[in-house]
């Protein structure tokens, strides 16, 4: 079911085999690194560039964003939970076949919240973040930071952004198809939903298949791609990668943060599903 391995760079990652699907995850930031439902191709990106050593993020998968989402000056970018080891408490299949996986990340600084990673890997991805204030309140933002694998990013339509206001976040931002969002290159957009719950789908003419993620207590999704220049640029990603990944993210993303009360849990959640082409229908 579950097979533990660690790199000679001395990172521990946990390899899901199951009929159902197969994944991987990484402890340090209890990062998933593949995802590939049975009779699919692998849903996740993994930059082939991406370095796998301890204290660094990895390029790719699904970075849990934690306990801010984005930069912070003289702190890690999106947190400190993804260069951080989790502890892994506790894993099970359920009668389904699915395997449970959760994981626990007790930053030494009290001051800082808790946080419980519970996933459900199997034809689905379920993912829940249970964050808990501690000593002190908190203003949370965070964000599971899905990097998908596509055919060709300007081959893709998102679906369920329509009429959504977004703050767009790139220095040079471009023109890309709307209603549904074609994106032709770099775009850097933090959407803003009036309700914290909705599904956003994916839609793949390349891969002719359709990724759907249903989100809960989640008012932000988060799009982005470097594009060519920007993938250049950075080290772990690459010109050749740009068009390969298109990044939605579930989260709670400035303005919509979170405030806790020490003892007050908050809940982030997110599903993702993915149909073959001929198989799926639009969210709305
Ligand atoms: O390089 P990082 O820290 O992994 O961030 C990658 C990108 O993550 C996205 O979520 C942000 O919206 C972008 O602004 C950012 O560039």
């Amino acid at each position: 079911m579950t097979v533990r391995r660690t790199t000679n760079q001395g990172l521990s990652f946990l390899d899901v085999t199951t009929p159902l699907c197969t994944a991987s995850l990484c402890l340090q930031g209890a990062h998933l690194t593949s995802w590939k439902p049975a009779g699919h191709e692998e849903c996740l990106f993994l930059s082939p560039n991406a370095a796998f050593v301890p204290g660094k993020a990895i390029r790719g998968g699904i970075p849990v964003c934690w306990p801010w989402f984005g930069p912070r000056e003289g702190a890690p970018s999106h947190g400190i939970a993804r260069t951080s080891e989790w502890r892994l408490h506790h894993q099970e299949m359920d009668k389904c076949g699915n395997v449970l996986l959760s994981l626990a990340f007790y930053p030494e600084d009290e001051s800082y919240p808790a946080a419980i990673l519970r996933l459900t890997l199997g034809r689905t991805l379920a993912m829940r973040l249970e964050t808990t204030a501690r000593t002190q309140p908190c203003k949370l933002t965070e964000a599971f930071h899905n990097y998908f694998a596509v055919g060709n990013l300007t081959k893709c339509r998102v679906h369920g952004l329509e009429d959504i206001p977004f703050r767009e976040e790139a220095a040079q931002p471009m023109k890309h198809g709307e209603r549904p969002l074609t994106p032709l290159g770099c775009l850097d957009r933090v959407y803003n939903f009036p309700s914290c719950s909705g599904k956003t789908m994916l839609e793949d003419l390349m891969l002719n298949r359709a990724i759907t993620v249903e989100r809960n207590h989640a008012s932000s999704v988060i799009v982005w791609n470097p594009g060519q220049q920007g993938a250049k640029n950075m080290a772990d990603l690459g010109a050749e990668s740009w068009n390969k990944f298109l990044c939605i993210e579930t989260g709670n993303a400035e303005p919509r943060s979170i405030s806790l009360a020490p003892g007050q849990t908050h809940t982030l959640y997110q599903k993702i599903s993915v149909r073959h082409m001929e198989e799926a229908c639009s969210p709305r």
